[in-house]
């Protein structure tokens, strides 16, 4: 069951800028399709005019093939889950995964028998008798999907499902999703601002930006192929240093990389280098070679297997790069030194940009 959105847009004040305009991406069947972007992106409003909580001003919704544009929800077969959990809390675990089945007015036998797959499916089989109150912050997330499967959706539509959550039981919880996904290959949107938790458990990525799609692909390919300055520095939280085109390549000071193929001389160029890009070495006259420039370290940072080495290089640039804990021990550098550091995978873009 694929969900194809055509042209979608919607505004919610004549004067303002649309919150979703011109949008138009697939969401594979039996995949799960990330929503990717930072707050304000219109990814919830997207999301909520899939599953008909919003009606657009254009465009179309189809789910299976078919137009559901301006179909009630409970006809759309879309279970939905939220950031924060909506459990009805005066009804037990059991009676809020039976909710959407008695309003289905599926037959009592049937009823009881499919929340119990529910729980099973949820690992919450002995916590039926139990309201929200009584239940953990995962534990309760895990109802709100019980409750998204129970009426057996012909898709499954996540906001920022683990949110609420801490990190480590957000870990869990997106390895406990992907488990259940592996199982039930129901076809997934899921809303997230997390670019780690979209690469990870997503097929497709869908990344937004002001109401629009700026890229969707593969977790590799807007990884590794940025369609825009936007996208390389939103996704792997890249450096930027900023040059012109001379000779052929985009050069920052003394320091230059290969330029995109169509770069004319002199132009404006920004190179995205991602943290774990960067190669450091310690002597001076180690791997000196036009992507190199020495940086000063101004500051390290611990961060549990790797350290954070903030450098300075001579372009006034400062760039981050993440140095694995046994790479940097071996590296033996203090604050103040300096490394030279090679910028070789950078990803440029010729123009001048704001991100
Ligand atoms: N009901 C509404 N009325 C007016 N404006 C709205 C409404 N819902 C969303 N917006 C606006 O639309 C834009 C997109 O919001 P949306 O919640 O879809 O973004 P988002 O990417 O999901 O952000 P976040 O991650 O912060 O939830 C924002 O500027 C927001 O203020």
């Amino acid at each position: 069951m694929s969900i194809v959105v055509e042209q979608l847009a919607r505004r919610f004040s004549p004067d303002g800028s649309p919150a979703v305009s011109e949008v138009s991406f697939q969401a594979p069947a039996g995949a799960i399709t990330s929503l990717l972007g930072p707050s304000g992106a219109g990814k919830s409003t997207l999301l909520r005019l899939i599953a008909g909580l919003e009606i657009p001003d254009e465009g179309r919704v189809l789910i299976d093939g078919v137009d559901c544009t301006t179909m009630p929800v409970q006809r759309r077969g879309v279970g939905v889950v939220f950031q924060s959990y909506a459990l009805f809390k005066h009804m037990t675990v059991r009676q809020n995964v039976a909710f959407g089945l008695e309003i289905q007015r599926v037959p009592k036998a049937e009823r009881e028998a499919r929340v119990e797959e529910m729980l099973r499916m949820v690992q919450l089989e002995h916590l039926g008798g139990r309201y929200p109150g009584q239940l953990s912050g995962g534990q309760r997330q895990r109802v709100a999907f019980a409750r998204a499967l129970a009426i057996r959706p012909r898709v499954l539509l996540l906001d920022e499902p683990f949110g609420a959550l801490d990190t480590r039981v957000r870990e869990e919880l997106r390895e406990w999703l992907h488990a259940l996904h592996e199982r039930t290959r129901l076809t997934t949107l899921l809303v997230t601002h997390d670019q780690q938790e979209a690469l990870e458990i997503s097929q497709h990525v869908v990344v937004m930006r002001e109401g629009r799609v700026a890229q969707a692909g593969s977790p590799a390919e807007v990884y590794d192929r940025p369609a825009s300055p936007f996208v390389a520095s939103f996704i792997g939280g890249a450096s930027v240093l900023r040059g012109h085109v001379q000779a052929g390549r985009a050069a920052m000071g003394a320091l230059s990389v290969e330029a995109p193929v169509a770069a004319r001389e002199g132009e404006s160029v920004q190179a995205f280098v991602r943290p774990h890009d960067i190669k450091l070495a310690r002597s001076l006259a180690d791997a000196a070679s036009a992507s190199t420039a020495l940086g000063r370290v101004e500051r390290l940072k611990s961060v549990g297997g790797y350290v954070k080495v903030f450098l300075r290089l001579p372009t006034g640039d400062e760039v981050t790069v993440e140095v694995p804990r046994s790479e940097f021990d071996a590296l033996g550098v203090v604050e103040g030194d300096s490394v030279r550091a090679d910028v070789r995978s950078a990803t440029v873009f010729v123009g001048d940009y704001s991100i």
